[in-house]
């Protein structure tokens, strides 16, 4: 008997289209903050029918996705692709192009963003609506006219709604003007200001942030509460400003509501525009939807389109998550986009979304951790004094803390009859150690990713 070969659901340069699409389905089966932090500057460069390279912003990420992401990435594309066999590489990518060498982490040079841009992130694919019209205009002028008009420029609003889009596209404009630009998450900011300390590199640190037309900061409210970055930030921010430099901030609530932030800069943050992004009404979900369906190159019937639109409605990168479902569901199953296929697709792709919002169960939790470590569960349990034992131990009760189901006395029962305090102690620890300790934190990421943690 003789088989049809299917025909490639894929042909050889759709890289870009079909590494959207598989970020969807690794979206459903990664924890957010592990998703973000790894996957959101990534880009699919080409596709030769066996290899498939993906560009990443910087060694660094390459490094983690090659040794802890590699099979989950092949999996996720082989379900996608009508092929044999997929291998993966990452490779460093400048605005979505190869480079050919992987740059220091830290680029000295000023011209270029901290972190590279998202080539999709500009203001020709931001869609305007009532709940954004504000920052967009703000985000606008502070492009075409940086130091000229607010400034700084502070935009707000929930998860998932524009506001790292807004930055990326102010620099990415700025930028093609000649201006020079620096982008960077407060997450970013901090652990560079931190390693300058301690390589004895401030004075570069200094000279890599004051010597910019505009500074862009994603999520600022991650300076908060600790001292010396907001400290360093106080000054570069004034440097800047009195240089007439523009600076746009960007946050999950207005300067006031940010909680540990010092007065000085909360009042600073206030001087300019704040401008806040709340969630889009249904005109602004469907154009948003529509609009990503036509760059995808895809068909959706309007049906399914109001149907999306009708099911999520506070958060834009969700939005576009179920989308990417759908259309990789149709494409697996070669199916017409019906409501009632979509139904299914988001049903049955995203299984892994409703076991993740269950809680973990104590033994789960346990053994992830004590994976991670190399140790089995008992010696979480046990009396082992060694470094290494004691640390993946506190981290096991800071996972537990961090899951908001148990009390301290209950993390304590559970993790070989502590006392409270005991419990206390090591959350504390651990939450200091991961501010100074990338590579605890990425354990902890990983571990939190293993139980599903949102
Ligand atoms: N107005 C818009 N038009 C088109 N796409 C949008 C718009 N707003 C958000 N998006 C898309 O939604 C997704 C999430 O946006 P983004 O990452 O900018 O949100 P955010 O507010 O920075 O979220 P978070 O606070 O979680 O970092 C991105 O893919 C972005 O392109």
């Amino acid at each position: 008997m003789q088989f049809d070969t299917p025909a490639p659901l894929y042909q050889k340069d759709d890289a870009a289209k079909l590494w959207e699409t598989a970020l969807g389905a690794l979206e459903c089966s990664l924890s957010r903050p592990n998703f973000r932090t790894w996957y959101s500057r990534t880009v699919g460069l080409t596709w030769d029918g066996r290899r498939f390279t993906v560009g990443v912003p910087n060694s660094f990420v390459a490094e983690y996705l090659e040794q802890n992401q590699r099979s989950l990435i092949e999996k996720t594309l082989l379900r996608l692709l009508n092929c044999g066999g997929v291998q993966v590489i990452f490779q460093v990518a400048a605005g979505g192009k190869p480079t050919g060498h992987a740059p220091r982490a830290e680029p000295s040079s000023i011209k270029t963003s901290g972190g590279h841009f998202n080539p999709r992130y500009d203001f020709e694919t931001f869609i305007v609506g009532n709940t954004n019209r504000l920052a967009h205009a703000a985000a606008l002028s502070a492009a075409q006219k940086p130091g000229e008009g607010y400034n700084p420029l502070f935009i707000h609003g929930g998860s998932g709604l524009g506001k790292t889009h807004l930055l990326q596209a102010i620099g990415q404009l700025a930028e093609r003007s000649g201006k020079s630009v620096r982008y960077v998450s407060g997450e970013q900011f901090t652990s560079e200001f931190i390693s300058s300390l301690k390589e004895r590199r401030a004075e570069e640190f200094r000279e890599r942030y004051r010597a910019v037309d505009l500074l862009l900061v994603d999520d600022v409210q991650f300076l908060a509460g600790k001292t010396q970055t907001e400290e360093c930030f106080f000054h570069t921010f004034n440097e800047l400003h009195n240089s007439c430099k523009q600076i746009v901030l960007s946050a999950d609530s207005p300067p006031r509501a940010i909680s540990q932030m010092e007065d000085r800069l909360r009042s600073r943050f206030e001087w300019g525009l704040t401008a806040e992004i709340t969630p889009p009404d249904e005109k602004m979900r469907l154009a948003i939807l529509k609009a990503r369906t036509d760059e995808l190159g895809a068909e959706m019937p309007p049906d399914v389109l109001e149907y999306l639109a009708s099911e999520v409605t506070r958060n834009i990168r969700e939005l576009e998550g179920n989308l990417n479902r759908v259309l990789a569901y149709a494409r697996l199953l070669r199916s017409a986009v019906t409501p009632d296929m979509a139904r299914r697709a988001l049903k049955n792709i995203a299984p892994t979304a409703s076991v993740q919002e269950k809680p973990s169960e104590p033994q789960l939790l346990l053994a992830a951790v004590a994976e991670c470590f190399g140790l089995a569960p008992e010696d979480l349990l046990g009396r082992k004094r060694d470094k290494e034992t004691a640390m993946a131990r506190q981290v096991a009760m800071f996972v537990m803390k961090n899951q908001n189901i148990w009390s301290m006395a209950e993390i304590g029962k559970l993790v070989g009859d502590r006392a409270a305090a005991t419990v206390s102690h090591a959350c504390e620890k651990i939450s200091q150690e991961t501010e100074y300790n990338p590579l605890l934190k990425r354990k902890i990421i990983d571990i939190e990713s293993r139980l599903g943690k949102e």
